[in-house]
């Protein structure tokens, strides 16, 4: 089976006005409005490797992080890729950034081009232009802050007015690890995910908590997804995702 190279590590930051589709698939990772964007679409095993350096994969798919200013969006890719916790004074991400990582999903290399928006308002319409090319959307509150779940169901609209119809979606309620702060409970989540039918699960970027789960539950949805034969029963995304968090015990990191 060929294939293809993904360069490792963060890329250079770029602010040109260039549209999520018409930029060649460098592989790395950007910062900044009009971050330079990918070619679209699934990236298929069948076809030629791209010259880059760095880790090989077979197939590749773009996931979306959106939701509210501070809810932690930055924060859980970063524990996603490094393993690390961007404890400190909050950094608002400006426009939108990316970063790579690859995945071993039953001996398939899945490469998530992982994209990691601005929640502010003022960059809203810099995100829309993304939603089209997402084939997966990670939708964040942050279990302290009552009004990032408030913004949900706003959020879900505008999803829904911008993604694809069968963008891969779940809903996260993450810094888990707040205790002493937390205003939202685990049932209101669960109880407004099942009112979408959205999977969901609670994450702390701090911790760790489930972040390795959300995200491979989505690359093992995608990858399904792409190779399924029409005959073959359907992954049940909800299903694995509960699976796994009983199996672990609850929740993991
Ligand atoms: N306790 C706790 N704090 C967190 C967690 N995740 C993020 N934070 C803190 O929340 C603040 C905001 O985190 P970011 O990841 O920058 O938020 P964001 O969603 O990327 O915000 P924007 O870029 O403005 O959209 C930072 O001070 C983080 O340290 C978490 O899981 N637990
Ligand atoms: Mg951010």
């Amino acid at each position: 089976m060929s294939r293809k190279k993904t360069m490792k590590g963060k890329g250079s930051s770029k602010s040109s006005t260039s549209s999520p589709n018409n930029n060649k698939d460098t592989g790395k990772s950007g910062r900044g409005i009009g971050a330079s964007a990918p070619s679209n679409g699934v990236v298929y095993p069948s076809r030629p490797s791209l010259s880059n350096s760095g880790e090989f994969y077979d197939i590749a798919f773009k996931v979306m992080l959106v939701g509210d200013s501070g809810v932690g969006k930055t924060c859980l890719l970063v524990r996603f890729k490094d393993g690390a916790f961007l404890a400190g004074s909050f950094i608002s991400t400006v426009g939108i950034d990316f970063r790579n990582k690859v995945l071993n999903i039953d001996a398939l290399k899945v490469k998530l081009q992982i994209w990691d928006t601005a929640g502010q308002e003022r960059f809203r319409s810099v995100t829309h232009a993304y939603y089209r090319d997402a084939h997966a959307l990670l939708l964040l509150y942050d279990v302290t802050n009552k009004a990032s779940f408030d913004n949900i169901k706003a959020w879900l609209t505008e999803i829904h007015e911008y993604a694809k119809q069968d963008v891969v979606l779940m809903l996260l309620g993450n810094k888990a690890d707040a205790t002493h702060e937390r205003v939202v409970k685990r049932e209101e989540g669960e109880k407004l995910a099942k009112e979408f039918a959205v999977p969901f699960m609670e994450t702390s970027a701090k911790s760790g908590l489930n972040v390795e789960l959300a995200f491979t539950a989505v690359a093992r949805e995608l990858k399904h997804r792409s190779q399924k034969e029409s005959d073959e029963p359907t992954f049940q995304l909800e299903d694995y995702v509960n699976k796994e968090m009983k199996s672990a015990g609850c929740c993991r990191t």
